[in-house]
């Protein structure tokens, strides 16, 4: 009888042993594997706590160190990515989303396990690309009436210097103001629209920091029990609760009356190709409006304040760029018209100019390694690691402007102005705030670059211009410059508890 037992349980211990290391073949090989690949391309070591404090300095040092192959740094995800120099860029914009996927990359970057924000939807970007961006000599007139609006409601009088949140203030204007475009005129300035429109991003957000505190191992069992998960949660039942009903009435309409005039906003859009599509229910076209929410008014906001802080800090700018802005609205009927927008070349040089010398990330063209490949050079990248391209480091780098241009680490609000003046068509379409090219990376690159960045350059120019005619901007207090950018790590955002000075100019 004991003999039996002992022999089962010697049975079941190698039963254990036999699973165990098959267990840890399945699970270690390709581990190790994948190590022994990655370990092949060199690496700018760097402690957790230095890469979160100095990436920048990171990234200048492999940018110099690191001209013609890849380099690999340890994020403070424990994340590995591989940077390209720009030398890689013309071939990796090649490769194909079955190799360098952008959506798997926000998976890990936005933990969309919790965050669950949409990554991909090719109807998201057909739309902005067919029916937004080609109709914006249309639609523009419509987005100057709701800035000259959201100015008028969102800023104080200002007949002495105001103290304002431009952040906040900001924020509340481009979600009515992008909402027009978005989900029309009634729907853009309902005060449950607005509330999900500034903060359903903000949600996101606590979700994916409070997520990556975290232990990874945890993070399934944890991350779901956090209150800022069920807050977010409860945020895109309410928004779901606002637009369902909209989207259904919009289809009964469309359905019964014979005189029904579409409406011109992206809800609309999106239900008309929605069978192509095949989103069939209200509540997928409800969370594409998330979707796009999450894509657009924050990175408009952060864009537009990081320009104000700028300038706020730069007086000598705003003569020039006032007079700019007086002399092509007097040539365009006293408004800001497509035309208006594309002559206001100073205000669009000013713009790419702050995005350039302070920017809002300091790596972009993030990409997850689905399947390997080999660059030109022979490096081999393996599946599984992210790479970047050192975006801060490319708008520095004097080798992509002319010897007569101001040296890069100098501010030059005219920088890009200068050129396109001086210069032909290519010169022009190289150098606009829009521009998505090898030496202009700040909206991505290659085929998933922004597609809402014609939009966004408007609307920012737009409201810019209102702003700097009608107000004179100064920082709050004696603070000398401009409010420095918050950086942790490789992500850079402004610091939205600042306060500038306003007063209306007299005209
Ligand atoms: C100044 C404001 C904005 C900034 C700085 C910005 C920046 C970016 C960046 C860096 C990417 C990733 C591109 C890449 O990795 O190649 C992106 C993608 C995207 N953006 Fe924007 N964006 C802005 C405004 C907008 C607006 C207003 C919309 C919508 C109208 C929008 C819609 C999108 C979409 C749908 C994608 C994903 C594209 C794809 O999957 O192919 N963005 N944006």
């Amino acid at each position: 009888m004991e003999f039996q037992v002992l022999g089962n349980a010697a049975h079941t211990l190698q039963t254990v042993a036999v699973a165990t290391l098959f267990f840890g073949i399945v699970f270690f090989f390709p581990k190790l594997m994948y190590y022994g690949k990655i370990s092949k391309l060199p690496a700018l070591d760097s402690q957790k706590s230095y890469f979160i404090s100095s990436a920048r300095k990171i990234y200048a040092e492999g940018y110099q160190k690191y001209k013609d192959s890849v380099y690999r740094v340890k994020t403070n995800d424990d994340e590995t990515h591989v940077v390209l120099p720009p030398l890689f860029l013309a071939e990796v914009r090649k490769l194909p989303d079955t190799v360098l996927s952008f959506p798997k990359a926000v998976e890990n970057l936005m933990e969309t396990r919790y965050t669950q924000i949409i990554t991909e939807s090719q109807m998201m970007s057909h739309s902005i690309k067919a029916d937004l961006t080609p109709n914006l000599s249309r639609l523009n007139s419509v987005v100057f009436e709701e800035v000259q609006q959201a100015v008028s409601e969102d800023i104080p009088a200002c007949e002495d210097w105001t103290s304002i949140n431009i952040y906040f203030t900001l924020v509340h204007m481009v979600a009515k103001i992008t909402g027009r475009l978005f989900v029309g005129p009634d729907l853009c300035r309902h005060k449950d629209y607005i509330d999900s429109a500034i903060n359903y991003t903000m949600d996101v957000i606590a979700v994916q920091q409070g997520a990556k505190k975290i232990n990874p191992w945890l993070r399934p069992i944890l991350a779901p029990r956090l209150p800022e998960y069920k807050r977010l949660r409860q945020r895109e039942k309410d928004a779901e609760a606002l637009l369902e009903p909209i989207i259904e009435a919009r289809r009964v309409a469309e359905a019964n009356d014979p005189d029904y005039q579409r409406p011109d906003d992206m809800l609309a859009w999106f239900m008309a190709r929605s069978k192509d599509y095949r989103y069939h229910s209200n509540l997928e076209l409800a969370k594409l409006q998330l979707g796009l929410i999450f894509a657009a008014i924050h990175t408009t906001t952060l864009t537009a304040t990081n320009i104000l802080y700028t300038l706020a800090s730069q007086p000598e700018y705003m003569k020039p760029l006032r007079e700019e802005i007086r002399t092509v609205m007097a040539k365009n009927g006293g408004t800001i018209t497509t035309r208006a927008l594309q002559q206001m070349i100073k205000l669009d040089s000013y713009m790419k100019e702050v995005v350039r010398f302070d920017p809002i990330s300091i790596t972009s063209f993030n990409r997850k390694v689905l399947r390997g490949f080999t660059l030109s050079n022979g490096q081999y990248i393996p599946a599984g690691v992210t790479v970047v391209i050192p975006t801060h480091e490319i708008y520095n780098d004097p080798a992509n402007f002319s010897m007569e241009a101001t040296d890069p680490k100098e501010f030059d609000g005219f920088r890009y102005s200068k050129i396109r003046e001086n210069g032909n068509a290519t010169d022009h379409a190289r150098n606009q705030f829009v521009t998505a090219n090898d030496q202009s990376t700040m909206f991505g690159y290659g085929r998933h670059a922004c597609p809402g960045r014609f939009f966004a350059a408007n609307e920012i120019k737009m409201i810019l211009a209102r702003l700097i005619l009608d107000y004179d901007i100064k920082n709050e207090g004696d603070h000398v410059g401009r409010y420095p950018n918050h950086e942790y790590g490789g992500s850079v955002s402004v610091d939205a508890t600042k306060n500038l000075l306003l007063k209306k100019v007299e005209v």
